[in-house]
């Protein structure tokens, strides 16, 4: 469905992983590889685009890496050294296919392509800019605003013409771009999401997560830094930086919950990062139970740390299907539902008659924690109690991950006391924000916090452009909803 609104059937809830290649035979197959290692990023639908001597060429498709990039015909129609790739969560309604990524323009310099990890907060108010002055857009992702600003710069430069746009844009991009010039990477200046550059001998290679240089055998060299732009070209690596300098942002969600544990995220593994995070939760809220139990898959290290540091066993007492992807992120709320039942069973010989600490990583709906706690009592649990690694989420993410509205946050509702009854937990508790900093090894400062941890802080490091218009004009309307 089409909607005059660019962004009432998005809802502004993503989160994606990028992946591109500089210098490889067939670089689209290497695109393929990366992407299929981010896939826990974006389920929807996945894009490689891909350059060679003979222009741009694209192959966009909803769904899954595998079984759309597995294919030799659909990566042989992908000819190039250089190549880029995206891989997409959005909510129902977004899925169309004009908004699935890389998204590709001829502008007056040549062809221009971009994959985005992030959220543009002041997309709409740019947007209605760009329409009035005649730019006709082809989707309804805010993604396309970084086009329209660099076909529209005065700038004579490719390169700085797509400062000139990001200097427009407020929020968090992590991006990769492939023109003629080159293949270009760039950070938002807080770097909100998270940007790696790698190597295989002479070509280079950028992803979201270190994960995906690792399944193509490729070295991390290092981050690309928040505010840094990289240029790869047969002149070489060039970086710049072109934007003022700030304290940098990172989401502390990627430690949490986005990444995979098996990454090296802000120069910290995630594995162990949620490793500690379960050993200070242990320390901020221990209980005496029998065995220590996660809700798979991204409860599994913090579960491990709470055992490690409590003395109380580490059980598999809930077993996870390998063929249902991450219900957190899929389109609609019916799916979401079937997806916890479809993807965890209790282990019901070492549940029963036994008292349980159940840990997850985050409670968002309350859907998964509700049904977990309900099987363990259904397998006979003696008492459910149910650890958090992760502060109450109680805002909604604007970066682009998918936290939705706040009326729909389980945290945002109610205290911690009438969660625990709502999910029938005989206790719940969780992490403190200082204590998740700890576990990262920092020191929370609560004038400059150093990460982004604005869904249990409402401590948003950005303006929120569009957020706040839209409520201004709400407040300003002279007929007013009463319901
Ligand atoms: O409160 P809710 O709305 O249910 O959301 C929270 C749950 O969603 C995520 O798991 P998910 O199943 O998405 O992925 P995972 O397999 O990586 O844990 C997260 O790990 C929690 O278990
Ligand atoms: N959330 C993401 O990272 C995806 C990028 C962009 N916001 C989109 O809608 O496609
Ligand atoms: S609001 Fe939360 S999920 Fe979004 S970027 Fe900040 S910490 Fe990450
Ligand atoms: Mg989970």
């Amino acid at each position: 469905m089409f909607s005059t609104n660019p962004f009432d059937d998005d809802k502004l809830r993503e989160e994606c992983g990028v992946f591109g290649v500089w210098n490889a035979d067939v670089a689209a197959s290497f695109v393929a590889l990366g992407l299929h290692a981010l896939q826990h990023r974006g389920q929807e639908a996945a894009g490689i685009t891909s350059l060679d001597g003979a222009g741009f060429h694209s192959h966009r498709a909803q769904g899954h890496v595998a079984g759309n990039f597995d294919r030799d015909d659909i990566i042989r129609s992908l000819p190039g050294r250089t190549a880029l790739g995206h891989v997409r969560y959005s909510t129902t309604g977004s899925s169309a296919m004009r908004n699935v990524q890389p998204l590709f323009a001829e502008l007056a310099d040549g062809g221009f392509a971009v994959a985005h990890n992030g959220n543009i907060s002041n997309a709409m108010k740019l947007r209605r800019t760009l329409n009035r002055r005649g730019s006709i857009f082809q989707s309804t992702s805010d993604t396309e605003v970084i086009i329209h600003l660099v076909a529209t710069s005065h700038q004579t430069q490719m390169l700085d013409r797509i400062v000139d746009a990001l200097g427009q844009v407020e929020g968090a991009y992590s991006l990769l771009m492939l023109t003629e010039q080159g293949l270009i990477a760039c950070r938002d200046p807080l770097g909100i999401r998270p940007l790696v550059m790698g190597r295989i001998g002479d070509t280079i290679i950028f992803a979201s997560e270190t994960v995906a240089l690792d399944v193509i055998g490729a070295r991390y060299e290092r981050e690309v830094g928040p505010g840094e732009m990289i240029l790869v070209n047969a002149d070489g690596v060039r970086s710049f930086r072109p934007f003022a300098a700030a304290a940098p942002r990172p989401c502390i969600f990627e430690h949490v919950y986005f990444s995979r544990p098996d990454s090296v995220v802000d120069g910290i593994s995630v594995y162990e990062s949620r490793k500690n995070i379960g050993a200070v939760l242990a320390e901020e809220s221990g209980i005496d139970a029998d065995i220590i139990v996660p809700v798979p898959d991204s409860g599994v290290p913090a579960a491990i740390g709470y055992a490690q540091a409590s003395g109380i066993p580490f059980e598999l007492g809930i077993i996870r299907s390998h063929y249902v992807g991450r219900t957190f992120i899929q389109p609609s709320q019916e799916v979401r539902h079937l997806g916890v039942k479809l993807k965890h069973n209790a282990n019901s010989a070492l549940i029963k008659g036994k008292r349980i600490v159940l840990i997850d990583d985050s409670i968002v709906r309350g859907t998964t924690s509700v049904k977990i706690v309900q099987m363990m009592r259904d397998a006979g649990a003696r008492e459910v109690h149910m650890r958090i690694a992760s502060p109450p989420t109680r805002h909604s993410c604007f970066y682009g991950v998918d936290t939705p509205e706040r009326a729909k946050l389980l945290a945002a509702q109610m205290d911690v006391e009438a969660m625990a009854k709502y999910i029938n937990a005989d206790s719940l508790a969780f992490i403190s924000i200082e204590g998740l900093y700890r576990a990262l090894g920092d020191q929370r400062s609560a004038e400059a916090p150093q990460r982004c941890d604005a869904c249990f802080t409402g401590d948003y490091p950005t303006r929120l452009t569009d957020m706040t218009e839209k409520k201004t004009e709400e407040a300003g309307l002279l007929l007013k909803a009463v319901v």
